[in-house]
Formats: structure tokens, sequence, C-alpha cells
């Protein structure tokens, strides 16, 4: 089916409509190269842009923005603080800032967001067949940043995210966003200055306790915020998740983009989470090498010239969903109190309250809940879940079968789905397998995980290398399906561990996984409810005052939710095993799952042991 629907963003720019792929479950959306398709790259890049910016900004130059922060008030007494603390002369403090603003500032020009504009159009018309946008999002997002300064809070799981959202912008004739990017983009030869010149500015990664820097940085960062200069977006899980699923988010940005309301410096600040997914990862494969070891490449040009291979893949589509603008001013009603902020004069640094840091980490957990509420999954992303239970190999009818069914539980449980409408369900199957042909094939009828093949013969490690990596390119197209499953899932578990007290293990679930499948904290309740009435309205369980039970029919539902869990209750365990007792006792044979092997699930494990105390850490 293919429906015509009038877009009011296409209008403005000469088309009078388009086709847009009719989604099953997720209607809304258009196509952004639909248009770029039928007209050229020249004049796709020449066009008139005219965007509305925010009321209250003032027109000021990126030379005049580093001026204001140079000059601050904040500045200054941050240095005289140093000065009390060092020998240092106020010159060369203030030389340093400047050059750290140097360094930091980015440089936002019209001519080289066309210049980028003229080849993200080549390359996303070649590398993507469709870039869906949510157009009701798109308009709320237009309405946002003539009112507020408006805050960009996208997912980040490929570099393609920052690209494909300025592109967007630059598009719909929205204000271009400046960015927070990670300093080593900036040490890329003529792409470090392009992008800055884009709108990137640079932040160092560990900034520890440099107090001029982070002086620097946050008043950077609320000049920006204040004067409306721009709307700013930056990734609060603060870099790409190498398995897609959500990352516990950095707290220190948010911290700072917050400030200019709570000192009374604008009226309000929208905040805009954005959901990005795509049907395939350009990084699939390096991310799954990374959780192994594999240093990351480095991010240079000539590591991008070389990687320009991929390009000529096939990455499917990708979706933009741009959630409803938070009002910071409803947030803050009633949880904080911005007086303790007018006690103090605006240009002092004030040091966030206890309350203040409890409230900024809610807030950021929230956002990357309704990141991960708005992601759009496709065929795929099920399909994968099915193969991860049968790593054996499955009969294709199977998973056609196994997948059918989860999708109908995936939209019980509100996931939203694309599933083309004017296609069989056995050529949507099809498609997804071919287009992740890198991942799966399919053999005389049966699905199997495709093993990376290399020159010689296998040793042993290799061979668990590839067979790992298979396994976790699948987990991390899993891994963006999760979160539906996630509340649920730790109910069916609670359930079968602890009938008499499945509240309290729920909650163990949920302290152990919080880094995992990132939590709201101080929500368990809420998450509990949640994940009960989910399987009570799917008619899975049934709840009286005394006791939660499993309904006749519901059995086959709460078998899959424990297996979902499976992987990440094995690998922890292992990872236990492991780092106690792996002197004596050895595993072969035993592990149940290659996800154990990847770093960022050890890096949780310890988090956890650490946070719920089962371990103590040293320096040595
Ligand atoms: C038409 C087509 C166009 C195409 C056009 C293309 C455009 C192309 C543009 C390219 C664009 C690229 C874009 C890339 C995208 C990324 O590179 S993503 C990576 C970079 N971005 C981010 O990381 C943003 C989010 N990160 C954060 O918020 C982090 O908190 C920060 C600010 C970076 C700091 O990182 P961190 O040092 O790891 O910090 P964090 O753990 O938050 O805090 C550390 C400590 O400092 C303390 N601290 C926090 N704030 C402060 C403060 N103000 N003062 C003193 N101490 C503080 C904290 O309390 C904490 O203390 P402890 O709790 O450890 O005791
Ligand atoms: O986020 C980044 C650029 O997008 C840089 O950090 P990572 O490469 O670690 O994801």
């Amino acid at each position: 089916r293919e429906e015509h629907i009038t877009c009011c963003f296409c209008m403005g720019h000469g088309a009078t409509g388009m086709n847009m792929i009719c989604l099953a479950e997720a209607d809304g959306f258009f196509d952004v190269l639909e248009e770029r398709r039928r007209s050229s790259d020249l004049s796709y890049a020449f066009r008139t842009f005219n965007p509305q910016p925010y009321r209250g900004a003032m027109p000021i130059s990126a030379a005049t923005l580093n001026r204001m922060v140079l000059e601050s008030q904040y500045l200054s007494y941050v240095i005289q603080e140093i000065l009390l603390e060092s020998e240092e002369p106020r010159e060369a403090l203030l030389e340093e800032a400047s050059a750290l603003l140097d360094e930091m500032s980015q440089n936002l020009q019209l001519g080289f967001i066309r210049l980028l504009g003229f080849i993200m159009n080549k390359v996303f018309k070649s590398v993507f067949s469709s870039i869906h946008v949510n157009e009701d999002g798109l308009t709320r997002l237009q309405q946002a940043i003539q009112e507020y300064p408006v805050i960009l809070l996208p997912n980040h799981r490929s570099y393609m995210d920052f690209l494909v959202l300025s592109y967007i912008m630059f598009t719909y004739d929205l204000s271009i966003p400046v960015i927070a990017a990670g300093i080593p983009l900036m040490g890329m030869k003529l792409f470090g200055e392009m992008f800055r010149r884009s709108g990137a500015f640079f932040i160092r990664r560990a900034i520890g306790s440099d107090k001029l820097y982070w002086a620097v940085l946050s008043e950077y960062v609320r000049t920006i915020v204040r004067t409306g200069y721009a709307p700013l977006e930056f990734y609060v899980e603060g870099l790409r998740s190498r398995t897609l699923k959500s990352l516990t988010p950095k707290l220190g940005m948010l911290h700072m983009v917050l400030e200019p309301f709570l000192k009374g410096e604008v009226f309000d600040i929208s905040l805009v989470p954005i959901s990005i997914s795509y049907e395939r990862v350009l990084e699939e494969s390096l991310l799954a090498h990374e959780l192994l070891g594999v240093p990351k490449p480095k991010e240079t040009t000539g590591a991008l010239l070389k990687a320009r291979t991929v390009l000529k893949e096939d990455y499917g589509c990708m979706h933009v969903f741009f959630g409803n603008p938070v009002s910071v001013r409803d947030l803050v009603k009633g949880k904080i109190n911005c007086r303790q902020y007018n006690l103090v004069p605006r240009d002092l640094p004030t040091k966030p309250s206890k309350e203040m840091q409890e409230f900024v980490s809610g807030l950021a957990h929230m956002i990357i809940r309704l990141q991960e509420r708005n992601v759009i999954l496709s065929a795929w992303n099920l399909m994968a879940v099915v193969l991860l239970q049968n790593l054996q190999g499955i009969d294709l009818d199977l998973l056609t079968h196994k997948t059918l069914w989860l999708r109908r539980l995936a939209l019980r449980f509100g996931a939203h789905l694309r599933w083309p409408k004017n296609v069989s369900d056995s050529e949507v199957m099809s498609s997804s397998m071919s287009l992740h042909h890198s991942v799966v094939r399919c053999e005389r009828g049966r699905v199997y995980l495709v093993e990376e093949e290399g020159p010689g013969p296998v040793t042993q490690e290799e061979g668990v290398f590839r067979s790992a990596t298979a396994v976790l390119m699948c987990a991390s197209y899993r891994n963006q399906a999760v979160h539906v499953f996630t509340r649920p899932a730790m109910v069916a578990v609670a359930m079968t561990t602890a009938a008499n007290d499945i509240f309290h293990h729920f909650t163990f679930l949920l302290e152990l996984f919080s880094n995992e499948l990132v939590v709201i904290p101080g929500q368990a309740l809420q998450d509990f409810e949640e994940g009960c009435s989910l399987l009570q309205e799917s008619g899975v369980i049934g709840r009286s005052d005394e006791e939660i039970y499993v309904r006749d029919n519901g059995q086959e539902t709460i078998i899959f939710l424990r297996a979902i869990l499976q992987p990440f209750t094995e690998s922890y365990q292992v990872i236990v095993v492991v780092y106690t007792i792996v002197q004596y006792v050895s595993l072969s044979g035993e592990v149940q799952t290659y996800e154990c092997l990847s770093s960022d699930l050890q890096k949780n494990v310890l988090s956890a042991l650490l946070r719920m105390a089962a371990v103590t850490k040293t320096k040595v």
C-alpha cells in the first residue's frame, strides 16, 4: 500500500507531497531522501536556507561568543580562585584560557554546511534506501527552536548520527546545531576543521580536576544556551554504544545546560530526546571487534578514506524520531528550589547540591528512557532475538513463525515497529536476511549465523573469536529491541526464582543490571508495576492481593522472556566465576554464551559488583 501524504516541510522546498512507504505500526514518517533523489546534489547544496531562529537570540558571531566567555565574570572569578592556589601569574592563566577556547570552540559557517551537505547527500543516497523522519516531531522542533533555547539529545549508535541530524536540520530550514564532539575528531586532517566549521566544538575526554578547563567549557556551553546562539546537540551517553544498547548517561554537559535556567537567565529550555535507529549499522563489525578487545581504529583522515569501501554496501533504512520537547521549567517545578541559585550572584560558581545532582541524574536517565521508547524497530531486530535463542541454527519456517509471534508480543508491550505492509511476511524476512548477509545465511531452509572467514587454518582461539564476533553482531541487533522486554522479563525471572517475594527479587535484578539495561534510579516500584501490567494485559499473568501467578496460556511467554535475560544472567555468572576462582576451574564446555566475552558486559559486571558492595576496589 502506498499512501500520498502532504508534508509541511517538503511543501516549502518545491515538493507537493511524497510517497511514503506505509509502515504497519509506525506511520507518520516521511522519507527525507525521496525528494533528494529527484533533484541534483548541487542544487540541494545551494538551496535557500532561511531558518527561523530563537526569538530571544542575539545575532552574534563565533568570535564574539568566544570573547564573551573570556571576558565573563565567571571566568575571572575562577581564575582569581586558581591564583590563590597556584604561583601562575594572572596573564598566563588568561592566555591558557584563551588557548583552551581556541582548541574548543566551533566556527559554524553556512558555506561548510553546504559543502558537507553536498557530500552527505551523495553518501546517504548511496548507503541508505530511506531516512524516515517523524513529521510531527519536526514540526514540534521547529516551534520549540523559536520559543526557547533547544538542546538536542540523540542516542548515539554510529558516526552517521550527527551527520544525519545536521543534514535534516539543513534540509528542513531549521537552525544548524552546535555539537559537543570528542577531541579525537579534531585531530583529523581537513575533516577536523570541516567539522569545526560545521558546528562541532571539541571537548577533552578525561577532564579530571582541571579547574580552568571546566570553567572554560562550562561557561562556553552556558553562553551558547543563554544567548540562544544555536540549538545545542550533545550525546548524553558520551560515546557510541558498541552494543547498540543504551549506555549509562554522563551528567557533566546536562548540568551545564540547565544552569542558565536555574539562575533565571532564560525563561525555559526545551530538551528534545531523539531516537535514531538503523536497520543495519555501518560500524557493525568494528563495534563487535572492539567489544572483543580489538582497539578502535584511530580517527584519522587516512582511516576514513580507507573505510570508504563500507559505502559500497546497502544499509537499508534508518529512522530518526524527534521526541516531544521537554520543558525544563515544568520538570523543575516542585523538585528543585531555584531560590538557592538566587542567593548567590549569577556569575559565581555554584556547587550543585545533592538534591540537584539527583535531579540531573534522574533527568538524564529519563532522557535515555524516552529515547528508547521512541526507537523504531525492524523485523530484523525481532529475528535477531529468535536467532540468539537458537544458536545451533533454526528452520526458516520456524524462524518466521516465532518472529511473527514475537511481533505480536512486542506490539502489545508498546514497541514501535516498521513492518512493510505491501509485502508478504516471508518476503520481509528474506529481504532482512539478505540485507544482513554479514550476520546470517540461509542454507537448505535452515538459518545460521555467519562466521568471518580468514586465511589459513583456524586455531581454537581464532575459532572462538569468530564465533563470538558473529554472536555479538547479532546480539547488537537484539539489543536494539531489548528495552521493550526488560521489565516484563525481570518480573518473569523473579517469579521463577522467588515465588514468595517477587518484588524483592525484581529489585535485586534491577540493581544488578542497572548498567546493562539502564534503569531510572529510585523507580523500582513503577518499573515493577509496569512489568506486571504489561504481562497482565497480555493475559500472561493473573494477579490478586495475595499472589501473582502464570496463566495456563502464559507459559510460552514466560519461557521466552526468561530466555531474553538468560545471556545476561549466564554471562554475569561466568564472569563472577572467572574473577573469583579461575585458577582452579576450567570453564571449557560450561560457557553457554559468547556474550560474556564482551568487554562492555565485563565492565558492567564489575560496576554492579562494586555498587552492590560484593567486591571492593583497591589501587595497587
Ligand atoms: C548538511 C550536512 C551537514 C553535516 C554537518 C556535520 C556536522 C558534523 C559535526 C561533527 C560533530 C561530531 C560529534 C561527535 C559526537 C561525539 O563525539 S560524542 C562524545 C562527546 N560528547 C559528550 O561526551 C557529551 C556528554 N558528555 C558529558 O556530559 C561529560 O560529562 C563531559 C562533560 C564530557 C565530561 O566527561 P567526564 O570527564 O567523563 O565527566 P563526568 O563523568 O561527567 O564527570 C567527571 C567529574 O567531573 C565533575 N564535574 C562535572 N562538571 C563539573 C564542573 N562544571 N566543574 C568541575 N567539575 C565538574 C563531575 O562531578 C565528576 O566528578 P566525580 O563524580 O568523578 O567525582
Ligand atoms: O562519540 C564519538 C564520535 O561519534 C567518539 O567516541 P567513540 O568513538 O568512542 O564512540
